[in-house]
């Protein structure tokens, strides 16, 4: 309960950064209150039913009383109604919020290859979501009816106050108890569910190989341990929960039991009115049971606090760069500048201030034996990931501080393995964004794909995502023209050429002589100097341990490393 405590307090500041937040909960925790106070008044309702009307035999007053009782009842019902669909709306627009933060941050997550997934941060988005729109949070509002309570029944006798108050402790300190002793299982469970899923999926996305080579039963028997350790310690967590459970359940009706006693002595000895022994075991229940509900729904509690921690971890370890203005003294095109990058548990770093300068209407290939850093480099100069140190300049802004969104339509950038996304080829090539045919018909030319995709079952609406069976050249043509497309002014292709018949090496040499002649600085991986014979500009070459060189195509220009 601590930690969950911490955690309403948490969501309840994030919330109350949005004053329309702040002002729903603000209406249902005040719903809450004047509906404990509707249902509180049936108690005195009952008292006054058992000592006026019984012992006077006065049917008006039951009529009254019982018209009385109908309205306190609708009306607690009417706010109850209104209160789930304020909360509802709330968790409805606080997840819509969070999942766009999450999504960023789970890219950037997956940029700096962390090996938690990106999708677990929806799941948390959807476990708040639930718990935010479920009764949990009303419950807590609900415990309102506690102070009242016992307040009301310290007048009616202090004997019902303090039975009430020690059963409002015995349930509270249980859930403390309760939490106590299961946190550890349930964040432990939870984050290895999350991780062995998420294993799982990697493992079944490669199918074909999986069942190729007959790997499936070597997966499952290596993925099953970590899922039943998974499983077992969940259900150790959820016993203990069922076991306090019990024994709340349990306290509210030993909690009743003595009310009703105490009240019958006390009647005996005329301290208390007959009737007021009904209203104080109601009144008790009123009291204890927001805590007991609170008790009860500690596991909604505790998942949500997972899910809010790591959400918050995320967060912060992956929040988005503050944007820089561009540098006074930028040069235009791309400057890559002493760029060292070492992987984190290598011992040597891949790139070693490497620097190279890429200028507007040129073409610079970088040539190197495989794990040279080839790639690296490229996803360095385009901001996609931390260096030691350097920087990455396109015209005159750092690319790991500028806002993707505003750099990512002046880039052209063509992965090693190109993947395409779920929709049409005409979406892939245009990004997604609002539809421009002509566009997209021109970037296509320039890659020499439009042929191709005429071919295509439904041209330029075939589908083209993962599972669409477009072949790798098929892809890469229209990963080409997806980089060329709204005629960036940096295009960083790695290995354009690789996996095309001759044909299509030949449309992908002229797609860069074409952006190279249209202005854009151009940065091109190959592993066949062939191809580009006589039409670069200039070379970079890297080679082991971090070491590289630029060259001019006939002559040595720079050496490092
Ligand atoms: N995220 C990463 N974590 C750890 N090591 C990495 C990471 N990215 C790259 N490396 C390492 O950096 C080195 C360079 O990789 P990179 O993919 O840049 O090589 P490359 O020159 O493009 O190779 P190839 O020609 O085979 O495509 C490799 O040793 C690789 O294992």
């Amino acid at each position: 309960m601590i930690r969950a405590g911490t955690m309403a307090g948490e969501v309840a500041q994030a919330l109350s950064r949005a004053p329309a937040f702040s002002g729903v909960l603000g209406t249902a925790f005040g719903l809450s209150v004047a509906r404990q106070a509707c249902l509180l008044g049936m108690p005195l309702l009952t008292m006054h039913v058992f000592d006026g009307v019984i012992e006077g035999g006065n049917l008006d007053t039951l009529a009254v009383l019982a018209v009385c009782f109908f309205v306190a009842l609708v009306m607690a019902g009417v706010m109850r109604a209104v209160r789930a669909m304020l909360m509802a709306a709330l968790a409805e627009s606080l997840a819509r919020r969070l999942t766009v933060e999450a999504l960023e941050a789970a890219v950037r997550s997956a940029l700096a290859g962390s090996r938690r997934p990106g999708l677990a941060a929806l799941q948390d988005t959807a476990e708040l979501r639930r718990f935010l729109g479920g009764g949990t949070i009303a419950d807590l509002f609900d415990m309102t009816a506690t102070p009242i309570g016992l307040l009301v029944l310290w007048m009616m006798h202090p004997v019902y106050a303090v039975i009430a108050l020690a059963a409002c402790v015995t349930i509270a300190a249980l859930g403390v108890v309760l939490d106590h002793t299961t946190r550890g299982m349930m964040r432990s469970a939870s984050d290895r569910q999350v991780k062995t899923s998420a294993e799982l999926q990697g493992r079944l996305r490669q199918a074909d190989m999986l069942e190729g080579l007959g790997m499936l039963g070597a997966v499952v028997r290596r993925w099953e341990p970590a899922q039943a350790a998974s499983l077992a310690e969940g259900d150790r967590a959820q016993a203990r929960a069922r076991a306090v459970r019990g024994i709340t359940e349990y306290s509210s009706y030993i909690a009743q039991g003595t009310m009703v006693v105490a009240g019958v002595i006390l009647a005996t000895h005329h301290q208390v009115s007959p009737g007021s022994v009904i209203a104080a075991s109601m009144l008790a229940n009123s009291a204890t049971a927001p805590i007991a509900r609170v008790v009860l729904s500690w596991r909604d509690w505790a998942m949500a606090a997972l899910a809010w921690r790591r959400m918050q971890e995320l967060l912060a370890d992956h929040a988005a760069p503050d944007a820089l203005p561009p540098a006074a003294d930028g040069h235009p095109g791309l400057w890559v500048r002493d760029l060292t990058w070492t992987p984190p548990e290598g011992a040597r770093p891949v790139l070693d201030g490497t620097t190279v300068y890429c200028p507007p209407g040129t073409i610079t290939l970088v040539l190197g034996p495989n794990g040279s850093g080839k790639s690296t480099l490229l996803r360095l100069a385009l901001g996609l990931m931390q260096p030691d140190s350097g920087t990455a300049e396109l015209e005159g802004q750092d690319t790991r501080q500028v806002a993707r969104d505003v750099i990512g339509p002046r880039i052209g950038y063509l992965p090693q393995d190109v993947q395409l996304l779920d929709g049409s080829v005409l979406q892939n090539i245009g990004r997604f964004g609002p539809e421009e045919a002509e566009a997209v018909v021109a970037a296509a030319r320039m890659a020499g794909a439009h042929d191709m995709i005429g071919r295509l079952p439904q041209g330029y609406a075939t589908e083209a995502g993962p599972t669409a069976g477009l072949s790798m050249g098929q892809k890469r043509m229209i990963g080409l023209a997806r980089a060329l497309y709204g005629a960036p002014s940096l295009l960083v292709l790695d290995e354009p050429e690789a996996g095309l018949d001759r044909e299509g090496r030949q449309a992908a040499l002229a797609a860069v002589l074409a952006a190279r002649a249209a202005g854009a600085a151009c940065l091109v991986v190959s592993h066949d100097p062939g191809l580009w014979h006589g039409q670069v500009d200039q070379l970079l070459r890297l080679g082991p341990r971090g070491s590289w060189q630029t060259e001019a195509p006939d002559k040595p220009a720079a050496r490092g490393a």
